[in-house]
């Protein structure tokens, strides 16, 4: 980009320069009887072809490009031979007009196939980019996501925790019972079914965004004061995954933008921990 600037600033000075030259050039010929208005035109054609030609040498890589424009500037450079020497000296000069023809078409053809190579960087860099963005999508996905179950880890769950509880200002926390059980009577193959089976009850209920798995069996979700009864909505999540001898215990606490996120989690923890302490029906004492 500096590169350019410097570049439009040379091609000013340049200009400046054969304006200077022009305007002498015409001031001196004016006292001239025979004056050729047609060489002095010539001669600024030839001054700013090739004054551009000489500040995009370093800047084009192009040869064809470069091949077509030299091939004018030679035409160019003949036009004006062509006013001081005649035809029968020097044959070359009728080659003028060609020349300058060819000369344009070789530079037009040489930019359409620089246009086209770039193109084709253009086309495989946008590839590379939406591949770019795609690894991203995913690496951000599998960032936030739980590879089991596929809803939100523990890390998405605090991250988003505030942006949700001001939406769903009940946090529930869940806690399965005598999981280890079932997966040691059914295998662990069993036990990461069950996870999944209860986590797709869970999003139904509340939804996609609002639940996460933040521990082995254990999960959260952002709820409404005005949820059903908890009896109910531990049957409704154990519906699925009741055979396999699993309970839940459920916890809330009510969220606060004033506690940290931590604070209210701990809350629930406790009153999750109420919950399974209650419970009468318990096949072995907890954290056996
Ligand atoms: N299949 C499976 N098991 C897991 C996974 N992550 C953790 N666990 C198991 O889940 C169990 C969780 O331990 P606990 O909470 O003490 O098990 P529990 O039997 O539910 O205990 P209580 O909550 O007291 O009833 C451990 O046995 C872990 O090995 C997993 O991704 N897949």
């Amino acid at each position: 980009m500096r590169d350019l600037k410097g570049m439009h600033m040379a091609v000013k000075v340049y200009l400046v320069l054969i304006w200077l030259v022009v305007g002498l050039f015409t001031a001196w010929k004016l006292n001239q009887p025979n004056f050729y208005w047609e060489t002095f035109e010539e001669l600024f054609w030839f001054g700013l072809t090739t004054s551009l030609i000489a500040l995009s040498i370093p800047y084009l890589k192009n040869k064809l490009l470069l091949f077509g424009w030299g091939t004018y500037s030679i035409g160019l450079l003949l036009d004006i031979a062509d006013d001081f020497i005649s035809d029968s000296d020097f044959i070359l000069l009728i080659f003028d007009t060609s020349l300058k023809n060819i000369g344009f078409l070789i530079t037009c053809y040489g930019m359409l196939s620089m246009i086209l190579t770039k193109r084709e960087v253009i086309n495989q860099l946008n590839t590379e980019i939406k591949q770019r963005e795609k690894l991203e999508a995913q690496l951000r996905y599998e960032a936030n996501h739980d590879p089991l179950t596929g809803i939100g880890n523990r890390k998405a769950c605090f991250e988003t925790f505030n942006e949700l509880s001001d939406k769903q200002p009940l946090l529930f926390y869940f806690d399965l019972d005598d999981f280890k059980q079932a997966n040691d009577k059914y295998g662990h193959h069993v036990g990461d079914n069950i996870l999944r089976a209860f986590s797709a009850s869970l999003t139904k209920q509340f939804g996609d965004d609002y639940c996460f798995r933040i521990g082995g069996d254990e999960f959260v979700a952002f709820g409404g004061d005005n949820d059903q009864a908890l009896s109910t909505l531990r049957d409704c999540l154990l519906e699925q995954i009741f055979e396999y001898g699993v309970g839940l215990s459920i916890g809330t606490a009510k969220t606060d933008s004033k506690e940290q996120p931590d604070t209210i989690v701990q809350r629930a923890d406790s009153s999750m921990y109420s919950d399974k302490d209650s419970k009468v029906v318990r096949t072995r004492p907890r954290h056996q």
